[in-house]
């Protein structure tokens, strides 16, 4: 692996892979499999309804079974990367990868199916008798040019989408960059002149799709392992050929002489800095083999400065790379049962992702990146996969290609409501974390771990160095240099370790906590006392004196002890109580649940600093809030007692101006469910489902969520706790060294959160 800002060892690739249940992927039932008659419905007799329905209309097919959401993505290993021809199964965790990269961008359904023959036609066999599964096909990695003869073998065969993913995807991704990258260079594509580097699977397809947008076919100068293409030359085959061009140049860098974009769709360091500084001013640089590219940015940056250079990795600016496409694409074409998907489709979405990139960046997106300038220009020409408005704007262009081409066998006649569908599909748990992690990479902090001494607090501080996630700063005694030792550390003393017994910032604490306590009867030798024996105090402290921009405690003693020591130091939020929240999901819905952490029976002012605090954060991980003030009565029926405070809160943000969606009091059953809502309560203000439930007190809140996750549903995340006026989380205790790294980069992320907090102006 080459040099860059995401550094990992093969050890931690593999552990990653091999961690839990070996593998990136799993099938989970989508319908309850509980009891004897669920089993009489889900199989026999139950089953046999709906196969009677299929085999007199196989159209039902898309209503009965899986097929309609499920995408098989579909390899020999000839191609893998650019790491060549290694294999059927050393292919499938790039496979398992890509499936699971559309269930976590699109919520596609995809499976691995990894073919074990270099033999075109059984290869092309074996997949079109598949056919009846899915409702598309992801070809990938593939050589040419037996991945041309494939695609369209099967493509005639087969009556669902199959797409080369390599091929059409890359391409989608690579005319979208260049469109904005000749933007910025005040170039046309009827202009420019173009130098590809690769003639497989992903180089002609790249060359077919800019011709087909306006690059004129004499301006493209297509090179493979021999050099570039021109008729005549020998070694070409059919697909070669039709990209032979004349030209006098004999070598890539011949070739690159004065050319205004470079793409490289070839393999690692095919391209030297000398290449590079021929060409013409302002060259446009997609270096796009992987894992290690053509030419590293670094590299190409320092040959020529005013260049736009993208890769296909996500850790250097501009990542042109098909998974930018295929979740997308596919969501659009599965979401109209598209035939296929054309020469249209493609460039609308390639438009499409062009257009975004010179959009207004959301916050979340821009927290992603560290919050620096994610704006439109030669560091960012194309959107960040982590855009949350992705999965909205490609499907609907792709759709609308679809249909306006008349490849859709479903029209779409609501396209605003499509919209709103798609993006409720996002997963909020997935969406918090992998923003979380990218910003705490592209802006680490320094974390407090109060509990410095426990050996899961010290292996989470060292998974956090180690990812580059931020500082560590341990507190605690002088062993805890032995004890990283112990757990493998070469260089225990470049971690920064605090001890409350000999630390010249004891004084300085003392003195802050004495200062805050000193007319509530506390004296100062009491507080000496607890700075010195109390691990969070000291911690909170040394945050409030800025020595840490973050703190994490809680794994050797209750939550609410730890939240007790640490609010004796650092003070609330000035709009707010804090509270907790735990994210949970269960059957692919997930809902934030507060306050599942902190006050029994909030107030109706607590109840709406809670939803509004809860809505921000809710924005924050790129969801759209929509709180419901959870009771077991629905808008007064059946009556009962304890929900006048849920009331009036709603009368409160009434009276404030809040930019999201609240109502209440409602069942979760109601809150959940918006056709009921529809149905039954048609004054109810929320335009879809709830997905942020304000129950009815702390007992709701933590038993509910306890039992989601007793009842086989997943708590992702909590509780995190919101509305200190300084980020702490306090793990639980039964915490692992993982769930510590994930609070500690949500933490670290909270300092900025926290600083940026629109609503701190606005009080509840
Ligand atoms: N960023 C992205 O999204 C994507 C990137 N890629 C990358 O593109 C590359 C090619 O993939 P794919 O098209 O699927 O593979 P193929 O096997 O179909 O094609 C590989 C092509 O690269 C050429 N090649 C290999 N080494 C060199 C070199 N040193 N100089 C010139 N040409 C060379 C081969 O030349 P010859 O014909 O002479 O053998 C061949 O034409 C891989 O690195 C892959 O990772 C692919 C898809 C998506
Ligand atoms: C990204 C991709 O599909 C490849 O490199 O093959
Ligand atoms: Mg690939």
């Amino acid at each position: 692996m080459s040099e860059s800002n995401v550094k990992f060892t093969r050890d931690e690739a593999l552990d990653f892979h091999s961690r839990g249940r070996p593998g990136k992927i799993e099938i989970i039932a989508s319908k309850p499999m509980a009891t004897q008659r669920d089993l009489s419905l889900a199989y026999s007799p139950g089953v046999a309804v709906p196969v009677e329905e299929i085999a007199a209309n196989p159209a039902k097919a898309y209503e009965l079974t899986a097929k309609g959401n499920l995408v098989a993505v579909i390899s020999n290993g000839t191609a893998i990367l650019g790491l060549g021809n290694l294999g059927a199964l050393a292919s499938k965790p790039v496979m398992e990868g890509k499936a699971v990269l559309f269930k976590r961008f699109a919520d596609v359904d995809s499976i691995d199916l990894e073919v074990d023959t270099t033999d075109a036609q059984r290869f092309i066999e074996a997949v079109e008798l598949l056919g009846p599964s899915f409702g598309g096909i992801n070809l990938e990695d593939i050589a040419a040019p037996d991945c041309f003869i494939i695609e369209q073998a099967l493509k005639e065969r087969m009556n669902i989408p199959v797409f080369h993913d390599d091929q059409h995807g890359t391409a989608i991704i690579t005319a979208a960059g260049m469109i904005n990258a000749c933007f910025l260079t005040g170039r046309e594509f009827k202009d420019v002149k173009v130098v590809v580097n690769g003639a497989g699977a992903a180089a002609i397809a790249c060359t077919e799709l800019i011709k087909a947008m306006g690059v004129p076919h004499n301006n493209v100068v297509m090179c493979d392992r021999k050099g570039p293409l021109y008729p005549g030359r020998d070694g070409m085959d059919q697909f070669k050929s039709a990209h032979a061009v004349p030209t006098e140049a004999r070598s890539l860098k011949e070739a690159l002489v004065g050319a205004d974009v470079f793409l490289g769709l070839s393999a690692a360091g095919a391209v030297t800095p000398d290449m590079v500084e021929a060409m013409a001013p302002q060259p446009i640089i997609f270096a796009m083999a992987n894992p290690d590219p053509e030419i590293t940015p670094p590299d190409a940056k320092k040959a020529r400065p005013d260049a736009i250079v993208a890769t296909g990795r996500s850790d250097y600016p501009n990542q042109v790379n098909n998974v930018l496409g295929f979740p997308f694409i596919f969501r659009g074409a599965l979401d109209v049962h598209a035939t296929g998907i054309n020469e249209e489709m493609k460039i609308a979405a390639a438009h499409s992702l062009a257009d975004l990139a010179r959009e207004a960046v959301p916050e979340e997106v821009a927290a992603a990146y560290g919050g620096v300038s994610h704006r439109f220009g030669p560091d960012y020409i194309i959107p960040a996969p982590f855009d949350p408005r992705l999965i909205e704007v490609v499907p609907c262009a792709v759709a609308e290609a679809a249909m306006r081409t008349g490849v859709a066998q479903k029209p779409i006649a609501d396209m605003a409501a499509y919209r709103l569908t798609l993006r409720a599909r996002l997963n909020p748990t997935s969406s918090i974390l992998s923003l979380a992690f990218e910003a705490a990479r592209a802006n680490p902090k320094r974390v407090l771990f109060a509990e410095g001494e426990e050996e899961n607090v010290l292996r989470a501080a060292i998974a956090f160095k180690e990812g580059g996630y931020g500082t560590p700063v341990l507190v605690g005694r002088e062993d805890v240099y032995d004890k990283l030792a112990e757990l493998g550390v070469d260089d225990p003393k470049s971690y920064e370790v605090l001890n409350s017994r000999n630390s010249p910032l004891v004084g300085r604490a003392v003195d802050y906590i004495y200062a805050k306590h000193q007319r509530h009867g506390m004296l100062r030798r009491a507080v000496e006392r607890m700075v010195n024996q109390d691990r969070n105090t000291f911690a909170a402290a040394m945050l409030a004196m800025g020595e840490g921009d973050a703190m994490i405690t809680g794994t050797t003693r209750p939550f609410s002890e730890s939240l007790r020591q640490v609010r004796w130091v650092i003070d609330e939020d000035d709009c707010a109580t804090p509270f907790g929240i735990h994210v949970v999901s269960a059957r692919g819905r997930t809902v934030m649940i507060a306050d599942t952490a902190v006050t029994e029976r909030p107030t109706a002012e607590q109840y709406a600093a809670i939803a509004m605090r809860a809505a921000s954060f809710a924005r924050r991980v790129g969801q759209e809030p929509r709180v419901a003030f959870i009771s077991y009565t629905t808008f007064g029926n059946p009556p009962g007692r304890h929900i006048d405070e849920l009331r009036d809160a709603v009368k409160l943000l009434d009276t404030l101006q809040t930019d999201f969606e609240y109502e209440g009091e409602m069942g979760p059953d109601v809150a959940l469910n918006h056709e009921m809502q529809a149905k039954y309560y048609p004054f109810s203000r929320l335009t879809g489902p709830a997905n942020i439930l304000v129950m009815p007190g702390l007992q709701s809140a933590n038993i509910s969520s306890k039992l989601i996750r007793a009842l086989g549903g997943d708590v992702a995340l909590g509780p995190y706790l919101m509305g200190m006026s300084l980020p702490v989380q306090i793990a639980p205790m039964t915490a692992s060294s993982s769930d510590l790294v994930t609070l500690a980069v949500l933490a670290g992320g909270g300092a900025d959160a926290i600083r940026q907090a629109p609503e701190r102006q606005k009080k509840a």
